[in-house]
């Protein structure tokens, strides 16, 4: 999957730019706060109609403007795609080849992008939130239907929290509580199943890299923890029970406790949470593993590597572990868009192109 050209208008720092990439390696070089970010996080948001940085459009939009305009070409499976995204009056309207789309969630995934930046070592050392958020961002971009799926089983949640939260007498609830729970089995089950295959995916390819990555000894794992059970699927045998047995407790706590919405991906080195005992830099070493088994994954799964986006990235990782992730980049044929400043070792590969207060030049030579 790649992308041809980008065009940002009244994004962030942008008024009217253009960009036309190359397959390989693209280097976007600058100083600091020129917009290089803000073209990988315009890229993002069009393939992904989401921005990893704000929750709010209205932040993307260049200061004083009242709109902003994305659009650029793609190519998926020897297919051109043209996708334009236009946010305005706090709607967000997308076509896909100039036809407007009527749900974005149907879109998502139909152009793959894994996005790597320092941030992510939240995974590892973040709260179980962010773990669900990565698995959830890479089973979405590979299940047509899992945002929906995710999106209604959310709604059930807030619709149960807010009856947990509107009534005082427990006789009142527990009948109606039933019927949000059936809701919750039966979207909650599928979400489980997807978490659990995933994870148990990632980790054959994550090891494998992990230990080629650090040529060291120790061992990665990770599994999905679902309702708090290491066995997805006794978990799923034991869902109705569970939200009978802590039924009381949610009245009290006036919150739903029992469902996939509070699960886990516990990651380890050599049985140990990786979280507590990891140093950083096996921490990286960690992230970085699981990144690269996204792209293995997409591969599988499409066909075809999604376009990767490394912003920051290649700052934070020695030169053995940049190598690796170049070389891995390079022997893939993956394309990918890098950011780094001006005063950072420039790579030796790649086309490289000049952002300076909000313009992009490409660097002949
Ligand atoms: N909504 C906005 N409207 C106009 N300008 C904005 C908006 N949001 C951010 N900016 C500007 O964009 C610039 C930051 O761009 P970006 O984050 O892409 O920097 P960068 O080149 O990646 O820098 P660094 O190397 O420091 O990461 C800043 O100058 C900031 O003031």
């Amino acid at each position: 999957m790649n992308i041809i050209n980008f065009h940002l208008k009244n994004f962030r720092n942008y008024d009217d730019e253009s960009v036309t990439f190359v397959p390989g390696i693209n280097i976007l070089v600058g100083n600091n706060g020129q917009g290089k970010t803000n073209i990988i996080e315009g890229i993002y948001y069009l393939l992904t109609g989401k921005s990893y940085r704000v929750q709010r459009e209205h932040e993307l939009l260049k200061w004083d403007k009242e709109d902003f305009h994305l659009y650029g070409d793609f190519i998926v499976n020897h297919h051109k795609i043209f996708l334009e995204s236009h946010f305005q009056d706090r709607k967000k309207r997308v076509k896909i080849n100039h036809v407007p789309c009527q749900r974005l969630s149907d879109f998502v995934g139909t152009i793959n992008v894994i996005f790597f930046s320092p941030d992510d070592l939240i995974m590892v050392k973040g709260g179980p939130s962010e773990r669900r958020r990565f698995l959830d961002l890479h089973i979405a971009q590979i299940r047509p239907g899992y945002v929906r799926l995710l999106n209604a089983y959310n709604k059930v949640i807030q619709q149960k929290s807010a009856l947990l939260k509107s009534y005082n007498e427990k006789s009142l609830k527990s009948s109606q509580l039933q019927l949000w729970n059936i809701q919750i089995v039966e979207l909650g089950t599928k979400i489980i199943l997807h978490r659990d295959e995933l994870t148990k995916r990632i980790l054959k390819v994550a090891d494998e890299i992990y230990k080629n990555i650090t040529s060291e000894k120790e061992k990665l794992t990770i599994s999905y923890y679902a309702l708090g059970k290491k066995n997805s699927q006794d978990a799923i045998k034991e869902f109705p029970d569970l939200l009978n047995q802590k039924m009381d407790q949610e009245i009290d706590r006036q919150m739903v406790l029992v469902g996939p919405h509070r699960d886990d991906l516990q990651i380890l080195l050599d049985d140990k949470p990786a979280r507590l005992y990891a140093s950083q830099g096996q921490q990286r070493s960690m992230v970085l593993s699981m990144k690269l088994s996204e792209l293995e994954l997409i591969h599988q799964e499409k066909g075809e590597y999604p376009l990767l986006l490394l912003d920051d990235v290649l700052s934070e990782l020695d030169s053995f572990r940049r190598n690796y992730l170049i070389k891995f980049i390079e022997t893939s044929h993956i394309q990918t868009l890098i950011t780094m400043t001006s005063a950072e070792k420039q790579l030796e590969s790649g086309a490289q192109f000049y952002v300076d207060k909000g313009h992009i030049r490409r660097r002949e030579g």
